[in-house]
């Protein structure tokens, strides 16, 4: 029999509703280990108690020693994160960007509280063990399982507030599936490179800055003159920008401070397709990097796991070009 490590962190699986007050409230890990009695052989242990907004780069970097050394032991076979939803996909792309090729790691959550009227926790706790005790999920880079289906954290995304099918792929779809006891796949990634000895403890000074009709270069400025080490820009479509924030542009290159580029569409990957004032040709002739399929949230992480490796203009660059 296979042996899972379950690492609890919060969340709306390890909370209940309270029928008084209305609120979802109280997270007790507890529940989680009454659901799977019996069913695998699993071993838990709680980094946190925290609803997923409240998760800071201290509680990462304690989930991050404890998911290493689980799959540093030769007893376990594999690893479940459960996480509140709401920055799953964040922590589970941060494990994945530093997290070699090896055992399964799996994350999930739930959108409806432990004692709700179809609650999903249970289902998607016993899907994530399931895959998790796979041979065939090892090396495919860390895994979301929500529903009955598995995810890339690379691509997974909450789309859905509420929702019980809330986490999707939208550049990829699911990579595979939990039927029954067992983890199937149809789809692999190509491997994504991987940062093992990154901090991202720098992550608070790389700056998010969503692209909107008719902006200026005002955040643009306020983040350089918070010292920002790097910016990642959610820019238009297939990768454009008012022009009034050109300026704004060439002087974080010009001082050094990488600007990366996602795009606002949940899909695709932006492209330096349009020549026109602030459109992508010209933002990649001034040195803008591209950064494929990445949301900017994840990307944010990636740059500053970059900047902690002092990861030059060059490398920057060349890292957001492949997964
Ligand atoms: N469904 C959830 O888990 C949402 C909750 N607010 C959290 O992220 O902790």
């Amino acid at each position: 029999m296979s042996t899972i490590k379950l690492l609890t962190t919060g969340g709306t699986i390890a909370m209940s509703h309270d029928a008084n007050t209305g609120k979802v409230d109280r997270p007790t890990n507890e529940v989680l280990t009454g659901w799977l009695k019996g069913t695998i052989e699993v071993v838990s242990e709680d980094v946190c108690n925290k609803s997923s907004p409240q998760m800071t780069l201290v509680e990462l970097g304690a989930l991050l020693r404890a998911v290493k050394s689980s799959l540093a032991d030769p007893k376990i076979d594999g690893v479940v994160v459960t996480h509140g939803t709401d920055t799953l996909e964040e922590t589970a792309y941060f494990l994945d960007l530093q997290l070699p090729p090896g055992k399964p790691v799996v994350v999930t959550g739930a959108m409806k509280a432990s004692n709700e009227a179809g609650t999903d926790g249970p289902a998607n706790l016993m899907n994530a063990v399931r895959a998790a005790a796979c041979a065939d999920s090892r090396s495919r880079g860390v895994l979301v399982v929500m529903q009955d289906e598995i995810h890339a954290a690379r691509y997974v995304t909450k789309m859905h507030t509420s929702s019980l099918h809330a986490f999707r792929s939208p550049e990829s779809g699911p990579l595979g599936w939990v039927r029954g006891e067992k983890a199937e796949y149809r789809f692999s990634l190509e491997p994504a490179a991987c940062y093992p000895d990154a901090d991202v403890s720098s992550l608070s000074s790389v700056f998010l800055i969503k692209a909107v009709l008719d902006m200026g270069a005002e955040w643009l400025d306020f983040a350089l003159e918070r010292g920002a080490r790097g910016i990642v820009l959610e820019a238009f479509g297939q990768g454009n920008v008012p022009p009034a924030l050109l300026p704004g542009i060439r002087r974080a290159i010009a001082a050094g401070v990488p600007v990366v580029l996602v795009s606002r569409c949940a899909g695709g990957e932006p492209q330096g397709t349009y020549g026109y004032e602030g459109g992508g040709a010209m933002l990649r002739e001034l040195g803008v990097v591209f950064a494929r399929e990445l949301s900017g949230p994840k990307a944010r992480l990636k740059l500053a796991a970059l900047l902690s490796l002092h990861a030059d203009a060059a490398k920057v660059r060349a890292a957001f070009e492949r997964p």
